[in-house]
Parts: structure tokens; C-alpha cells; sequence
């Protein structure tokens, strides 16, 4: 940053009462901080708050005196310019007190207020200590765990946890074991000495879950499975899957850069994973100092640099905490003119820069002319031989033993449920030849493009049927996306479909997420995900929308159309 603003920041959403002091100039970011650390069991509200009452005034005093030392202005001048603050999310008790110390301080120091959103500052610290432009974050924290990428002046989700956080999730088996709070680092210690042992993985496209495995595990302790195998297995599945997303993500908004965030962002195996994973993409990965990655008050501080020179302060009325605060509520004031009005064309989902809808689509990693590397396979194309080969090549970073099993399962599944559709009326590629082991798979090339670079209302009211007819049937496509959808004359049924050759057809593929369900919500969010990839992909989505439901209404069940809309309304989403 050019400036030569100094900001002093406050943090105190859970367990870290911090306060740091950043200078623009030389860009120094001092830090003090005093963390809570509970008697027994897991982090008690009240006595954070307790802990915060007590501990915050005690680290702003030594910060500000940090700020006094080394200012060299005017004595009768404030030794900072502003004032930033964690104003959410957190824990309501915490927020309230670190609010009010803030607040106090702006006054008495006569600077303005700065209202910093936690999450947001997880990730720009990394953008920041980088130096790169628009990079995917994966913020693994205690409390949340999720994925993001700017488009259009937010931070959207594209994907997260659909229950607790992931640090949370290790210290809920820590605590199971007996172990202290946090638990995330005895977890990492224990693994050094463990073996694989088969746990639960839960990945739904971008969205991961983490309920099950901690089930799993907490079962396999009780049973007597030695506690080193269940910490070495628990970090890679768990880590395995935050890596898989994140290698979605990277791959579907075309960038190449990914950087991490959070207090789980420590751990010695995650980093790993994700570096790894990055280099066979040919990206780059950059981890914060673990200064930064804890809940610190030094990423308070440089966020609220950036939003002071871009005028983003509070007025006192407007500085009210919210314990709920989400990413992409914040309007991204920091960002340049230019980058706030460029790149990704984000959607839960599919997410692609604009101008890539040339066919075929080999934008996401050229190996040469005939093949595509997706998130998940190198797909080789033979349009002439009408033959298309996908390989779910191993992913190095994974254990041997998960890559095999998850590249196994996918595989068998996805001719599975290829063939079931078909059954079920839904234009797919016909199978030629399966081979598990090898995590091969060969089947007819279909359709002349993408629907992304052909969608009409006709072929969208046609995906909104095939989507009821695949429920109908009892499972999900699990990635519906418009880039999973081939349109075109097929290249060989259109004869045996008593056409001319030149009849138009929607095709769906790339079934290797899907599953066999009978809840309504898992069929809504699968009509969501295409939903999304419509928004994300269309100049003016409103009357594309409205023709998937219409399609989806002539073939399936109304109450699917009615949760789609619950979903909608639970406010993750946003579509502007
Ligand atoms: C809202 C805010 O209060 C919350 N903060 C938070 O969760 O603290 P954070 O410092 O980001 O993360 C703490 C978590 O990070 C885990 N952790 C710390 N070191 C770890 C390690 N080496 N391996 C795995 N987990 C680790 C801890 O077990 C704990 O669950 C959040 O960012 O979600
Ligand atoms: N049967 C097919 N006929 C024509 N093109 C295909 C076929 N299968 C795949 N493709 C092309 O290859 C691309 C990647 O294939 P696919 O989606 O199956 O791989 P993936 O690794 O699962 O990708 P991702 O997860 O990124 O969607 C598709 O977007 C499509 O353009
Ligand atoms: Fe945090």
C-alpha cells in the first residue's frame, strides 16, 4: 500500500484477545495478543466474554504504546488513524465487548471507526502477504470452513461446510478422547505415529460435510482403535476433501492461484496437500505466516487499512456486532475500479471468465488439442471417432489408499448412473468400456457444445425434464452445471431416434457425483446447482430460470420446486 496509514485493530470474536498496530509505510504489523484457554471441555461463551473483559483492554494498551513509540508526528496527533474491529461473525458476548472497546477508543482518540468482517479478513490477509490479484481462499478455520472468489464487488461462497467448521470438528473428537482444547494440534502431534484406517468422505461439488467422519471416528476410538490411526485418518480425509474443493474451485473459475486461511491453516498436512495439489495444476499456493493464520489481530489491522483509504468507515450508529456476519454480505469497498468490475463470472457451482465459451472448452488446463483436464479426470476427445476417454488420474496428494477407493467408486458410479438415466429416458453417452481399477471410463462423444455456449430456453426447459426424470428415479446428478450439459445433434442415436440427423438434443454427463437419495432437499439443491450455473453463465438468466422450473413441473414432483425455494430464501445465496 502507498499511504502512510496506521491503523490499530482489535479481535475478539471467540478465544484470541488481540490487538495489533499496521503501518502502510513499512508495512509492520506488530501484534499482542492474550488467548483463552478453557479449564475443561470446549470454548464457553461466557467465559471468552469473561476473558475478553479483562484481557483486551491489556493488549490494546500495549499495542497503542507500540503505536506511540514508533510514531514520529506531532505529539498532539492521534498515533493511529483509525480504529478497525472484528465486527462479526462470532461468538454475541465476545463481539459486544470488543465492540465497545473499539467504539471507546475511536472516540477518545478522536479516528474514525473501520467495521471489519472476520472471515473476510482471514482471506485478504493471504491476498496481501502474496501479492496475488484474485486468488480462490479456502478459510479453514475453528468455527467455518468454506471457499471463495470475488466477482462483482463480493466475496461468493462457492462452496463450504453444510455443518460444523472444521476446526470445530477435530476438537468435538478431541474432546471425545479427553484431550484439552484446541485439539487440532494434539491431532496433528498423534498423526505422525498412525496408519490409514477407512473413514467416512463426504464431498457434494463444492459443498463438504463433516458429520459423518466424526462419527465414524469417535466410534472407531470406542471400539479400540488405536487413537494415532484415527488422528492420521481423520487429517486425510478431512484434509483430502478441503483439497478436492479447492481444486474445484480453482479449476472452475479458471484461476491459478489459491490461498489459505485460519486457524487449521497451521497444520503441517493441509499445507502440504494443498501445495501439492497446486503444483500438479501447474498453480501457485501461498499459506500466511501462522501469525496470520490464528485468529490474530494483525489481519483486523491490514483490512482495515485497506477499507480506511477506500473511505469505508463507520458512522457509531451503523457499528452494532452481528454474530451471523457472512463474507459475502460485505461490499468490497478496497478493491480497485478495474478488479472490482472484472474476471470471474462466479456462481455456486459453475463459475468461468466470460469470454471462455469457445468450444471445445479446453480453457481449464490445455494438454494439447484433444484433451481436458476437469477438476477430477483428464478427458481425452476423439470427435471424429465419436469416442471420448476420462481418466481420474491419481491425485498424489491423497493417501494411496483414499485416492483409490475415491477414483474406484466414482468411476463404477458414474457408468452406473449413466446407464440408469438413459434408462430413465435422459439423453447420455452410451458406455463403451468401464475399468474400475484403472478409473477409466469410455463412452460415445455427444452433442456439438457445451449448453453454456449454446443455452436457449428450449434446451434449459429440456434439462429442467431430464433433472426430474433422473429424482424421479431416485438419485441425483450431484454437478449439473452447464458445462455438464452437451447440446447438438447426437452422432449416432439421432437414426435409431427415427430423426433426420439434425434434431436437437440436450445431453447430461459427468455423473460422478451423483448418488442414489430419496430427500427432497437433496433433490432441490441439485435443481440449485444448476440454478447457480445459470446465473453464472447467462447474460439474462430470469427467463432461463423460469424454463428449468417449467420443464421440472411437467415431469416431476411441485414439492421439490417449493424447497428450491426455501433454499433460495436461506440468504447463502446471492444472485446479483
Ligand atoms: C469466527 C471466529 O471466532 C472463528 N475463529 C476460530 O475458529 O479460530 P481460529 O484461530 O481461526 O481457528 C482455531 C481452530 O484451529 C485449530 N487448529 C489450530 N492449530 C491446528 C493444527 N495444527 N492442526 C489442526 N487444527 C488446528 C484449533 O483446533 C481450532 O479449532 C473462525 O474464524 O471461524
Ligand atoms: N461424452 C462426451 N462428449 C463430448 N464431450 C465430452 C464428453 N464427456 C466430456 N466431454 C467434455 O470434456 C469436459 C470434461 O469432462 P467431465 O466434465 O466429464 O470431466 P471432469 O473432470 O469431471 O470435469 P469437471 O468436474 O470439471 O466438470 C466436458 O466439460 C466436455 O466439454
Ligand atoms: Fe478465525
Amino acid at each position: 500500500m502507498s499511504s502512510d496509514t496506521r491503523i490499530l485493530g482489535i479481535e475478539g470474536t471467540a478465544w484470541a484477545a488481540s490487538a495489533a498496530v499496521y503501518d502502510c509505510t513499512t508495512d509492520d504489523v506488530v501484534i499482542e495478543s492474550d488467548a483463552y484457554e478453557p479449564e475443561s471441555g470446549g470454548i464457553h461463551p461466557r467465559e471468552a466474554a469473561e476473558h475478553m473483559h479483562e484481557a483486551i483492554p491489556r493488549v490494546v494498551e500495549r499495542a497503542l504504546e507500540h503505536a506511540r513509540n514508533s510514531y514520529d508526528g506531532p505529539a498532539t496527533e492521534p498515533p493511529v488513524d483509525a480504529v478497525a474491529f472484528s465486527q462479526g461473525p462470532g461468538l454475541g458476548p465476545c463481539l459486544r465487548i470488543v465492540g465497545t472497546a473499539a467504539r471507546a477508543l475511536s472516540q477518545a482518540l478522536e479516528v474514525p471507526l473501520v467495521g471489519v468482517n472476520h472471515m473476510v479478513a482471514h482471506l485478504e490477509i493471504g491476498r496481501h502477504t502474496s501479492g496475488f490479484d484474485s486468488p480462490v481462499c479456502l478459510n479453514a478455520s475453528g468455527a467455518n470452513a468454506h471457499l471463495l472468489a470475488y466477482r462483482n464487488g463480493r466475496y461468493r461462497v462457492l462452496g463450504e461446510t453444510m455443518d460444523t467448521g472444521v476446526g470445530n470438528a477435530i476438537d468435538k473428537f478431541t474432546r471425545h478422547v479427553g484431550w484439552s482444547h484446541p485439539g487440532g494440534p494434539k491431532v496433528e502431534a498423534a498423526a505422525e505415529d498412525g496408519e490409514y484406517v477407512d473413514l467416512p468422505y463426504v464431498v457434494k461439488g463444492m459443498d463438504f460435510s463433516f458429520s459423518g467422519i466424526m462419527s465414524a471416528a469417535k466410534q472407531a476410538y470406542d471400539d479400540g482403535v488405536p487413537v494415532e490411526d484415527i488422528c492420521f485418518s481423520l487429517q486425510e480425509n478431512i484434509f483430502g476433501m478441503l483439497t478436492e474443493v479447492a481444486e474445484r474451485a480453482l479449476s472452475l473459475t479458471g484461476s491459478d492461484e489459491l490461498v489459505l486461511g485460519g486457524g487449521v491453516g497451521q497444520n503441517a498436512r493441509l499445507r502440504e496437500m494443498l501445495s501439492e495439489m497446486c503444483d500438479q495444476r501447474g498453480a501457485s499456493f501461498h499459506a500466511p505466516d501462522p501469525r496470520f493464520l490464528g485468529d490474530n489481530a494483525g489481519m483486523i489491522a491490514v483490512l482495515g487499512a485497506k477499507m480506511y483509504d477506500a473511505g469505508d468507515t463507520l458512522d457509531l450508529a451503523d457499528s452494532r456486532v452481528n454474530p451471523n456476519y457472512r463474507p459475502d454480505q460485505v461490499p468490497v469497498s478496497w478493491r480497485g475500479r478495474s478488479e472490482r468490475s472484472e474476471d470471474l463470472e462466479t456462481a455456486n457451482g459453475d463459475v468461468r471468465n466470460r469470454e471462455r465459451v469457445d468450444e471445445p472448452d479446453l480453457a481449464a488446463g490445455r494438454a494439447d488439442e484433444s484433451q481436458v483436464r476437469g477438476a477430477e479426470a483428464l478427458v481425452t476427445l476423439e470427435p471424429e471417432a465419436g469416442r471420448v476417454t476420462k481418466h481420474r488420474e491419481s491425485k498424489t496428494y491423497r493417501h494411496p489408499q483414499l485416492d483409490d477407493r475415491l477414483r474406484r467408486e466414482r468411476t463404477t458410479l458414474e457408468a452406473r448412473l449413466t446407464s440408469l438415466a438413459r434408462r430413465e429416458g435422459v439423453p447420455t453417452p452410451v458406455l463403451v468400456d468401464v475399468d474400475p481399477i484403472e478409473a477409466r471410463l469410455e463412452c460415445e462423444y455427444v452433442g456439438e457444445t457445451d449448453l453454456r455456449g449454446g443455452l436457449s430456453v428450449e434446451r434449459v426447459r429440456d434439462v429442467g425434464r431430464h433433472l426430474a426424470r433422473l429424482h424421479g428415479a431416485g438419485f441425483v446428478h450431484g454437478d449439473p452445471t452447464t458445462r455438464n450439459v452437451r447440446v447438438g445433434r447426437p452422432k449416432r442415436a439421432s437414426r435409431a431416434d427415427g430423426g433426420d440427423g439434425t434434431h436437437d438434443r440436450t445431453f447430461l454427463i459427468d455423473f460422478g457425483l451423483g448418488y442414489h437419495t430419496d430427500h427432497v432437499e437433496d433433490y432441490a439443491m441439485d435443481l440449485h446447482v444448476f440454478d447457480q450455473s445459470l446465473v453464472g453463465t447467462a447474460a439474462e438468466p430470469a427467463p432461463l430460470r423460469e424454463a428449468v422450473r417449467e420443464g421440472y413441473r411437467e415431469v416431476g414432483e411441485g414439492r421439490v420446486l417449493e424447497r428450491l425455494e426455501d433454499v433460495e430464501g436461506r440468504g447463502r445465496y446471492v444472485t446479483d
